[in-house]
């Protein structure tokens, strides 16, 4: 199956769920183990200081037990969520000769454009197309990113920029959580990287013996995702089973990453979590990885060293992750942080 075929054989409707935003039978998930993921509402923030503190409290838990929560009143209309779903499934859409425009197999290209969609029936094992692209300062990548459809730097460019202030809440309350205070690295991660990566995976006949992605932390400190419908798994740390994580309409998932792993000195773990697939419809999946600045280095906060419990981790950067991807497969079950793992053997 290549590109061209998988692209044309899905379409997108008209309104969100009614504008066919793709969805998934439930019977479909019948069999599998669906994960309890914290919700943390987020409005409870600016409730006064004692409901923050119960939030805090909430997202240390979720941090240290799961490395995955999901937030609702983030404050991001669900218009501009539905607009950027809608139009990254408009992208896929498009003739295979105008995403080609995109295609780039070097990972250092700030975008980019790829598909797994080639293999043949038989042979499939990961069914995805991806759109990768740079995304802070907007102003400065922007004019690279696809004007098909013609509004898609528009409604991609504002969920972007909603996203990206997100994080730096976010990010206040998980430093705060680690007791190093709000404040310790969010003026580095406004200033950092936000890379957007669109993921695709349009229906797939053999949702058996195929993923959309294979099992993986994320290099990001924290990954923000907006799904069209479920197929998204996390590994329980508990008893090392995959679950799904279930759709909450609204919501945005936020994973720890690699580089948080580092800052807390592993009190908090990276998620594994991997993409699946299903026959029937289309999902659609909007991954905002944020990050220190291209070469900035991120290393375990000192406060979160002592005798008794040493530093765990090397320092690294987007930019070190990028050179490891260049060099290895994580299909083949490569994982960064176990690179920057001091005891680690190599
Ligand atoms: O599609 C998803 O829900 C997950 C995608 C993902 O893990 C990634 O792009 O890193
Ligand atoms: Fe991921």
């Amino acid at each position: 199956m290549d590109d061209e075929k998988s692209s044309s054989s899905f379409s997108m409707g008209k309104s969100a769920q009614e504008r066919g935003l793709p969805y998934v039978p439930e019977c479909y998930f019948d069999s599998m183990d669906v994960a309890t993921v914290p919700t943390i509402d987020f409005g409870r923030l600016k409730q006064g200081p004692d409901e923050r503190k119960l939030v805090i409290e909430e997202i240390r838990t979720a941090c240290r037990q799961l490395g995955f929560f999901q937030i609702v009143n983030h404050g991001i209309c669900q218009t501009v969520l539905d607009e950027a779903l809608l139009s990254a499934s408009e992208f896929f859409n498009l003739p295979g000769s105008e995403k080609a425009k995109f295609m780039s197999n070097d990972v250092h290209n700030p975008v980019r454009y790829g598909t797994s969609l080639k293999d043949g029936l038989d042979t499939i094992q990961f069914w995805r197309a991806f759109l990768k692209h740079y995304a802070h300062p907007l102003a400065d990548w922007i004019k690279y990113w696809p004007n098909n459809p013609s509004n898609y730097r528009e409604t991609m460019g504002k969920y972007s920029s909603e996203v990206k202030k997100l994080n730096t809440e976010i990010t206040e309350t998980i430093t705060e959580s680690l007791g190093i205070g709000p404040n310790y690295i969010s003026k580095k991660m406004e200033d950092g990287m936000q890379v957007i990566t669109v993921n695709c995976y349009p229906p797939c006949p053999n949702p058996e013996i195929a993923l959309g992605l294979p099992p993986h932390s994320d290099y990001s400190c924290l990954t923000i995702v907006l799904q069209s419908c479920p197929g998204l798994e996390i590994m329980h740390t508990g008893d090392s089973k995959w679950k799904q994580v279930p759709q909450l309409h609204g919501a945005l998932q936020v994973h720890v990453g690699d580089h948080f792993e580092v800052l807390s000195n592993g009190l908090y773990k990276s998620v594994v979590h991997r993409a699946t697939l299903n026959r029937d419809r289309t999902r659609i999946s909007i991954v905002s990885l944020h990050s220190l600045g291209l070469e900035e280095k991120m290393g375990t906060a000192k406060e979160l060293v002592s005798e008794e419990n040493p530093g765990r981790y090397k320092k690294s950067s987007f930019k070190d992750f990028l050179n490891f991807l260049a060099n290895n497969d994580l299909a083949e079950g490569k994982s960064f942080i176990n690179t920057l793992k001091v005891d680690e053997k190599q």
